[in-house]
């Protein structure tokens, strides 16, 4: 079963997926790997270098990610760009860490916006919080503040257009652990896996 999870920033998609792995199950998380794309030496660095230029980008310490980010929020383009120039990097590793397991999640932030995403999973996962608690969680991160939480959320799907690509939907509005762990356990019984009980 290839399950892929979603949400907003900060709906709690990592939280989610650590309930996964405690399962024994292993998480693919696409923001990491394109962490490790862009990175010191990542195998994305030289496209990106072309098309941004070494102000932006540099082979040998990575992509300015700060810089990266502002870019992205005024030029559609460059999103577009620095998209297509990770999407399908990113696929192809997702893909080459999920073979030979029956059970995997994609932890996948941009799923209901990358229409490539939807066909490669069994299942979609959905994450759903309100906007506010998003702009409290992500501007409570060092280096960002609700501006630029807001401006990110403004970048992304709606809740509406997640939830029209969801086999199941989680609400995580408070940061209530239970709550969220006993939603889990229901869709993962659900869809035939046995669930492990831990002690709180
Ligand atoms: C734009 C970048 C440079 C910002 O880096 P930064 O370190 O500030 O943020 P980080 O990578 O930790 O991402 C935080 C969150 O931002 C959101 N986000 C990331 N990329 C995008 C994007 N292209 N469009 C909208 N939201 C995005 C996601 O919710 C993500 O979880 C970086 O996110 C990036 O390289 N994005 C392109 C790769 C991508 O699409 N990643 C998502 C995997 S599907
Ligand atoms: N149910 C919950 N109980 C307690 N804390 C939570 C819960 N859900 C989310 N949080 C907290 O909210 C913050 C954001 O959650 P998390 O990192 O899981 O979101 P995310 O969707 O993975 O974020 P991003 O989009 O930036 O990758 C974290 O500090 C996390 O501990």
């Amino acid at each position: 079963m290839r399950i892929g999870l979603t949400g907003g920033i900060a709906s709690g998609k990592s939280t989610a997926a650590r309930w996964w792995h405690q399962q024994s199950i292993p998480v693919i998380d696409t923001d990491a790997l394109a962490h490790s794309l862009t990175g010191p030496g990542g195998s994305a660095l030289p496209q990106l270098v072309t098309r941004f230029g070494p102000d932006l980008v540099s082979t040998k310490n990575g992509m300015d990610r700060q810089a990266m980010r502002s870019l992205i929020l005024v030029d559609p383009r460059a999103k577009r760009d620095l998209e297509g120039v990770l999407h399908p990097l990113i696929a192809e590793e997702a893909d080459r860490l999920a073979a030979n397991h029956d059970w995997v999640i994609f932890d996948v932030p941009l799923l209901t916006e990358t229409g490539g995403w939807r066909p490669r999973v069994d299942r979609v996962l959905v994450v759903d919080c309100s906007e506010a608690t998003q702009i409290r969680r992500a501007s409570s991160r060092a280096g960002w503040n609700p501006t630029q939480a807001a401006d990110v959320i403004r970048l992304q799907a709606s809740r509406q257009a997640r939830r029209n690509v969801a086999d199941a939907c989680l609400f995580n509005d408070t940061d209530d652990l239970q709550s969220l762990h006993q939603q889990l356990a229901f869709v993962a019984r659900n869809w035939g896996w046995v669930v492990k009980e831990f002690s709180p």
